[in-house]
């Protein structure tokens, strides 16, 4: 038998595995072969999920995290899905500060008070960070590095900036207007298919600068297609907006970022050599679930046990009382 959870960061949702059950981990096939199964919205498990979380073990860390999206491919990092490994690890080994491994860095993690009664949050580094064509990658767009700059073939006038954090992000920072209307969807769609600009795609995020250090993001995902949040975008965008927002953002600040599927807090670091992030947000376990490991292979959810913990309940009432849940409400009718 395993045991899963179903958690969410932001609303960003996932399956944790901890592949340490099994007696060998699985292998790349088999653990995109399961994400496609369980995060499906009509034929997985709890309505499906954004991707799957699979902790193995690391020597040195508490434990290394790889990342699955829903399409099967494989993602750089999650900031979101972190939080939520960080309050399994911590919950596992009884440590409140560690680092949990990743195939780019071990980032420090840490225990967080709660955001709300009943929201446990976690803080979690985001990196490294890279402008460089060759680590989103993008091509043929006439320009080597892209901070605040219109590209034609992407949309006539939008300002956009593209950051490696490590997993790649396009980001622009729009009108109210914008942040409803369609261009999210249609660049996402374009440049997450076959295309000569982003050949891996690109997790493309439109920003409405809402006040000093306050933003609204909303995420259409690579692998994924539109989610309620996505940490690891509104790290790299709380970036972008410093760097493109001077009299708005800066280094060391704390942000605010609301998201369609809540709130989350950004601070962003620079010694001069390197850029990192602070990401703080709720890691929030909505169900357990134990079935047999042959069953969970197969896609076969009959013998699945469900354990629900109430810790949605707590979360609702938490996001309810945000400000912004209106547009939020808005932005998610209908996807
Ligand atoms: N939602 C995540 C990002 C997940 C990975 C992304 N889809 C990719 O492939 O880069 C987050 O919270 O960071």
């Amino acid at each position: 038998m395993v045991t899963l959870q179903k958690v969410h960061g932001s609303e960003n949702s996932f399956f944790l595995f901890d592949e340490t059950q099994l007696t060998q981990p699985l292998t790349n096939t088999q653990l995109a072969t399961v994400t496609q199964q369980l995060t499906n919205a009509e034929t997985g498990l709890l309505g499906g999920a954004d991707g799957v979380l699979a902790i193995t073990a690391a020597p040195g860390t508490a434990g290394k995290m790889t990342v699955v999206n829903t399409d099967g491919s494989f993602a750089k990092l999650c900031g979101n899905g972190l939080r939520t490994v960080a309050r399994y690890l911590s919950e596992k080994t009884g440590q409140a500060t560690f680092k949990v491994h990743t195939d780019f860095a071990d980032l420090a993690v840490a225990r967080q008070p709660q955001l709300a009664e009943g929201v446990p949050a976690y803080s979690v580094e985001i990196s490294p960070v890279s402008f460089a064509p060759q680590d989103l990658p993008f091509a043929n767009l006439g320009v080597d590095r892209i901070v605040d700059t219109v590209l034609p073939a992407i949309h006539p006038s939008l300002k956009f900036t593209a950051i490696a954090v490590p997993n790649p992000h396009l980001i622009a920072f729009v009108s109210p207007e914008v942040l409803a209307g369609s261009d999210l969807e249609r660049i996402g769609k374009m440049l997450n298919a076959k295309n000569p600009y982003f050949p891996e795609g690109v997790n493309v995020t439109f920003a409405e600068i809402l006040d000093k250090d306050t933003l609204f993001a909303r995420t259409y995902e690579r692998g994924v297609g539109f989610t309620n949040a996505c940490g690891t975008g509104m790290s790299a965008t709380t970036l972008a907006f410093i760097l493109t927002h001077p009299e708005e953002a800066a280094f060391d600040r704390v942000n605010t970022v609301y998201n369609p599927g809540g709130m989350v807090k950004t601070i962003v670091h620079h010694d001069g050599e390197r850029y990192w992030i602070e990401l703080i947000g709720n890691a929030t376990v909505t169900a357990t679930i134990t079935l047999p490991d042959t069953a969970l292979l197969a896609g076969d959810w009959q013998q699945a046990e469900i354990h629900a913990t109430g810790e949605q309940a707590e979360y609702e009432r938490f996001i309810d009382a945000l400000p912004h849940r209106k547009l939020a409400n808005t932005l998610t009718e209908g996807v």
